[in-house]
């Protein structure tokens, strides 16, 4: 009954707009590699509530075990274990995973771009792009690390070296967009952000985020129409910059990556019409050079069901637009570019 009711309402309120009648009885793993951080432990005691979790399998460098403990305590039916690089390991963590979400990584202080995180982040989601690949090569990856831009592909080029890459599983959170872009333009009309929905499109990072006000009725001039855009294209510094140096959003990303994984297993459960905003391999802007784009995508029991096309935009937003995709050409590259060149054993 608990589950039922649960499965129904919906964690994440209005952003699920339909019914659903399925319960939540499939077995269903999900795993968390960074669960020991700052994002990891809010995102994981988040999965830890949700009915449709299972089997919850907590990895980290370091603390896992000890994250693992202390959520397994919550009274709900869903098992946890924590793993770390020695013993059973990532292999043992990944084995059976629907759900990959990857929040491992370093976040950044104030004054970096989200771009200055590619050297040591890189090399940290290569690698456990590899262990996913050869362990549970078709689960949903969900990439959370940043620059999300960039790792996305390199997740990809590590899937297509294994001979194993579908491009319906791997996923860029954006999700986090578009929750600021709705509970930002709620504070400017007074509008209930449960009820705000607004497309977000591009990439994660400065310029390539594109809110699509227009879409949801809305249009701002001037100076408030600037001060929206610019809070929506760097909430994340705004975090950053209030945290001082102790890290980047992680209360709210958990919030965003729950929501995104939510929608992910209820989409595989058998709902239909659940479109969440994403990052994906995409067809969209290909014949620009822009190989991953983020717009509107249906979800389905195999991942990616359908992408949206972006539709309609004000002649304010096409500019936007035009410069997202040339940054996200160059993000894209210099992921794809770094690891061709250093996908290591
Ligand atoms: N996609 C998005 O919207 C957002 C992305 N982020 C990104 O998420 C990442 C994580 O942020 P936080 O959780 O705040 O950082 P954090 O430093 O608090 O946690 C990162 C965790 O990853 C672990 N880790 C490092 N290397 C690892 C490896 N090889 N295998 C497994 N675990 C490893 C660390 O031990 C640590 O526990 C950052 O790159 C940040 O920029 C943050 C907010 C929003
Ligand atoms: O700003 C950061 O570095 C973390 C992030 O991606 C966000 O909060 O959107």
């Amino acid at each position: 009954m608990f589950a039922a009711r649960q499965a129904s309402k919906s964690v994440f309120g209005a952003v699920q707009r339909r019914t659903f009648s399925a319960t939540a009885s499939n077995a269903t793993k999900v795993a968390v590699l960074g669960a020991a951080g700052g994002i990891g432990q809010p995102l994981s005691l988040l999965l830890k509530l949700n009915p449709r979790v299972t089997e919850l399998a907590l990895y980290d460098i370091k603390g896992a075990p000890g994250v693992a403990a202390d959520i397994s305590h919550i009274n709900t039916k869903s098992t946890v274990k924590g793993y770390e690089p020695s013993g059973a390991g990532i292999k043992e963590c990944l084995t059976g995973a629907e759900i990959v979400l990857i929040p491992a990584g370093v976040p950044r202080k104030p004054g970096m771009t989200r771009d200055d995180l590619f050297n040591t982040n890189a090399s940290i989601v290569r690698d456990l792009a590899k262990a996913a690949a050869d362990a549970c090569p078709e689960a949903n990856i969900l990439v959370i690390a940043n620059p999300v831009n960039s790792t996305v592909p390199i997740t990809a080029e590590v899937f297509k070296s294994k001979g194993v890459y579908n491009p319906k599983r791997l996923f860029g959170v954006t999700t986090l967009d578009v929750v600021r872009a709705s509970r930002f333009i709620s504070q400017l009309k007074s509008t209930d952000p449960a009820t705000e929905n607004i497309t977000v499109v591009g990439g994660h990072s400065g310029a390539t985020i594109v809110p699509l006000l227009s879409q949801a009725g809305y249009t701002l001039e001037g100076a408030e129409r600037d001060e929206y855009i610019k809070r929506v294209q760097f909430g994340g510094d705004e975090v950053v910059q209030a945290k001082g140096g102790a890290g980047s959003a992680t209360l709210s990303m958990a919030m965003a990556g729950a929501r995104f994984a939510e929608s992910l297993l209820k989409a595989a459960q058998g709902q239909s019409g659940v479109v969440e905003p994403t990052y994906v391999d995409s067809p969209l802007y290909k014949d620009q050079g822009v190989t991953y784009f983020a717009s509107q995508v249906e979800l389905g029991p195999n991942g990616v069901e359908k992408i949206h096309p972006v539709g309609e935009m004000s002649e304010f937003e096409q500019g936007l637009l035009e410069v997202c995709l040339k940054d996200l050409k160059s993000n894209i590259e210099k992921g794809e570019k770094w690891v061709k060149e250093n996908m290591g054993n």
